[in-house]
């Protein structure tokens, strides 16, 4: 079995927690809050900008110039996927760019900066792995469910899209490959990073569906 099979095993109850999460329900549905959006929207925007740099540092640390070609092209799309996307909702709903990251956005950004930069390149590529593959899956989950006049169809075609997987897919690659050099210490590390960004994921939309500020 592939590592990265063995990965997504590993958080198959924190998948299904996702895929029946209200947030995820909501937005296949087009029932979902234009404020609960919104919140998404503009949180995504901070995490996406430090989701590319946590992709540039493993750029940076590649030692082949095709790794370091393709982690900094993820870097690039996720700024471009930024831009596109979130700028045809920031001026459809005329939100505004929002500077304070709320506690999962904090959580997830701090944790992908700090282990891209400081643990080994196969244990940060694990780390940034589920917002690959989680993305790709809930995507085409919602896209095989969701109706065509959905509000948020520019979102669910963008991560149900060919480009998105064709991303995934050599981000599984790499990872495997990192795998296959990796000790089982190291493996195992892999495998905790790649569980605890999946939780995050589950905590970031659960951060917008209940609206989550700073009580203190
Ligand atoms: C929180 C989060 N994870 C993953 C992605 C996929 O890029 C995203 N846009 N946002
Ligand atoms: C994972 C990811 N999310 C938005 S862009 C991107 C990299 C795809 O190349």
């Amino acid at each position: 079995m592939r590592f990265t099979e063995q990965l997504w095993q590993d958080i198959s109850p924190i998948y299904s927690s996702i895929l029946t999460h209200g947030f995820v329900d909501e937005l296949m549905m087009g029932s979902l809050p234009t404020a609960t959006f919104q919140y998404y929207i503009q949180q995504d925007a901070l995490y996406l900008a430090d989701f590319s740099r946590a992709l540039n540092q493993l750029a940076a640390r590649a030692t082949t110039p095709d790794d370091m070609l393709q982690f900094t092209q993820f870097a690039q799309n996720a700024i471009l996927v930024e831009r596109a996307l979130h700028e045809t909702y920031f001026s459809l709903y005329a939100i505004q760019p929002e500077t304070t990251k709320m506690p999962a956005c904090f959580a997830y950004t701090n944790y992908l900066l700090a282990t891209t930069s400081l643990q080994s390149i196969a244990i940060g590529a694990a780390a940034v792995l589920p917002c690959f593959w989680i993305y790709r899956q809930v995507g085409k989950h919602i896209y095989e469910r969701a109706i065509q006049e959905n509000p948020y169809r520019a979102w669910i075609d963008t991560y149900a899209g060919d480009a998105f997987d064709q991303s995934v897919s050599q981000m599984l690659d790499l990872t495997d490959r990192f795998a296959e050099l990796a000790s089982p210490t190291e493996r195992a590390q892999m495998q905790e990073a790649f569980r605890i960004s999946s939780r995050l994921e589950w905590y970031f939309w659960n951060d917008a569906y209940i609206q989550n500020r700073w009580l203190v």
